[in-house]
């Protein structure tokens, strides 16, 4: 990511930036810290700068990874874009973000955790393909309802905004439309609020037609009730009916007949897309009940975006899936055969990541795919052990599983990158979870052991038989080694091969005749 990055040479680092990010973060916390845990602190920005900043580093597990050439060369090329003359110009669906300062207001919890947030922001700007110049955080107990940062903030925003030459506001939170308006009002460039940067993301990523559909529908919902400040916008530009004239006279201007014409058709989009996305879930269901119908384990991975789900995946399973280390990589859900280390067979799907704040309009959209995760066994909840605070972000993935009612599948946690990650941050979740299993996508460690409890936790074969199968049967034998059987003695007799052994349901009957 980095080699496109400093056109100027003055263009500072990501490095910098959030350092400056933290300087700034410091100063308004206002808390006295000891050196070591200022060290620490410093530490944990500067590697999570770096970790988004080097190149991706690849097993052999994950296959050719096509998919990365392919994004990597649809990248946002930076100074392309005309810089917009009138702000209102704002097109929510195609944002242009390049260079970008974000700002976030600390409201609640410890300054770390708003920090956390705002560097989380700084990888979602850079993943969408933006540089990021600078960041802010206020305190304040509420946002402002004009501008959401108060006066003196915006004007500081502002003034950097000049200085940096930059094009875009991150707002770290969802703004009100009007506060959105307000701010833009202020700093005399385009904000957008971390809702509209991700959905800019899925927009990007998005590859089946299920997935296009379904971030299409969430980016409509998104700019619905959005659109009475754009439509405002307008009849000002055309002239300022709406000025003074009051409600009465701002809804019957050309600009209301302007938004009520593109709510109609929006509304019509949106129709569309849900009837396609209905329409894509009968195949779906489908798949779902065959697998059923054969009793086929599923295994579902979810966790934090990030968090090396693609990763387990290939691990697991040589699947080949993308892995790319930006946050949203994955959309489309990608489903493989599996077998645990005893032979019974299972599958395991990958899914799209979660992070604090997943738009409701994406969980929403998302609902047909989420469910499957509802549906599945067992779900592997991949965690990002080396992150500073993996608990928040198993807060956070637990929020969306319960949100489509998947919290009460089984669960293990799967620490990821313990490679990477500190032994008492292992050891403190390890305290606190009941179904923990410590492995590295990476390196391979603990994959031989995570089968294992996969194994143990799936269900399993469950009808018990004793079966003498004659010589000239040998298919059935055949056939109980290639189907999901557990075999638990095998011994040869006079006139056949004496097996014990443990069925699903559906396949008993066909074995009755051999039955003992
Ligand atoms: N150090 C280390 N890095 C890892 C490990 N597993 C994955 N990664 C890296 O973490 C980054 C993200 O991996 P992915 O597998 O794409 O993560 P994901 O959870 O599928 O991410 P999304 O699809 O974006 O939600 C990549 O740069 C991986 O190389 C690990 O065990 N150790
Ligand atoms: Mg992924």
């Amino acid at each position: 990511m980095t080699e496109q990055k400093h056109p100027h040479t003055d263009t500072p680092s990501v490095d910098e930036t959030i350092a400056r990010i933290l300087a700034a973060g410091e100063a308004s916390a206002q808390e006295a810290m000891t050196e070591e845990e200022e060290a620490k602190r410093r530490n944990v920005l500067d590697g999570r700068a770096r970790e988004l900043a080097e190149a991706d580093l690849h097993t052999e597990h994950d296959g050719d990874q096509y998919d990365l050439f392919e994004r990597r060369s649809l990248r946002r090329v930076e100074g392309l874009s005309t810089e917009l003359e009138d702000v209102t110009e704002v097109e929510n669906r195609q944002l242009r973000l390049e260079r970008v300062v974000l700002a976030g207001l600390w409201t609640t919890g410890s300054v770390a955790e708003a920090e956390y947030s705002l560097r989380e922001l700084a990888a979602l700007a850079e993943t969408a393909g933006s540089t990021v110049l600078d960041g802010f955080i206020q305190r304040r107990t509420h946002p402002d309802p004009g501008t959401f940062f108060g006066s003196g903030k915006a004007a500081e925003i502002k003034e950097a905004v000049a200085e940096l030459g930059a094009d875009t506001v991150v707002v770290d939170s969802e703004l009100a439309p009007s506060q959105r308006r307000g701010l833009e009002d202020v700093v005399k460039v385009k904000v957008i609020d971390r809702t509209g940067l991700i959905l800019d993301i899925f927009a990007q990523h998005a590859k089946s037609r299920e997935g296009k559909a379904q971030v299409e529908l969430a980016q409509l919902e998104y700019l619905l009730p959005r659109l009475r400040g754009w439509g405002e916008s307008m009849s000002r530009q055309a002239g300022g009916q709406t000025g003074a004239g009051g409600a009465g006279m701002g809804s019957r201007g050309p600009g209301e007949t302007k938004i009520e014409l593109d709510r109609r058709r929006i509304n019509q989009r949106m129709a569309k897309l849900r009837r396609e996305i209905a329409g894509m879930k009968p195949a779906r269901d489908a798949k779902r009940a065959n697998r059923r119908r054969n009793a086929v384990p599923s295994v579902a991975i979810a966790g934090y975006t990030n968090a090396g789900k693609s990763s387990l995946l290939n691990r697991l399973t040589d699947a080949g899936v993308l892995v790319e280390n930006a946050l949203f990589a994955t959309l489309d859900p990608t489903t493989r055969k599996a077998v645990t280390p005893d032979g019974i067979g299972y599958t395991l799907s990958d899914t799209v990541g979660f992070v604090r704040q997943l738009p409701t309009q994406l969980v929403e959209a998302f609902r047909s795919t989420l469910e499957e995760v509802a549906d599945a066994d067992l779900i592997l909840h991949v965690v990002d052990a080396s992150h500073p605070e993996p608990e928040g972000q198993i807060a956070a993935v637990r929020q969306v599983l319960s949100e489509v009612d998947a919290h009460t599948v089984d669960e293990i946690i799967v620490l990821n990158k313990a490679d990477a990650a500190e032994d008492h941050v292992i050891d403190r979740i390890k305290r606190r979870e009941p179904h923990v299993a410590v492995v590295s996508a990476r390196s391979g460690a603990g994959i031989a052991e995570l089968k294992e409890l996969i194994s143990e936790s799936i269900p399993r074969p469950n009808v018990p038989l004793e079966l003498l199968v004659p010589y000239e049967h040998g298919e059935v034998v055949a056939r109980l080694h290639a189907e999901d059987a557990e075999i638990l003695a095998t011994s040869y007799e006079e006139t056949g091969t004496r097996l014990s052994v443990k069925v699903r349901p559906s396949l008993a009957p066909a074995l009755a005749e051999f039955s003992l």
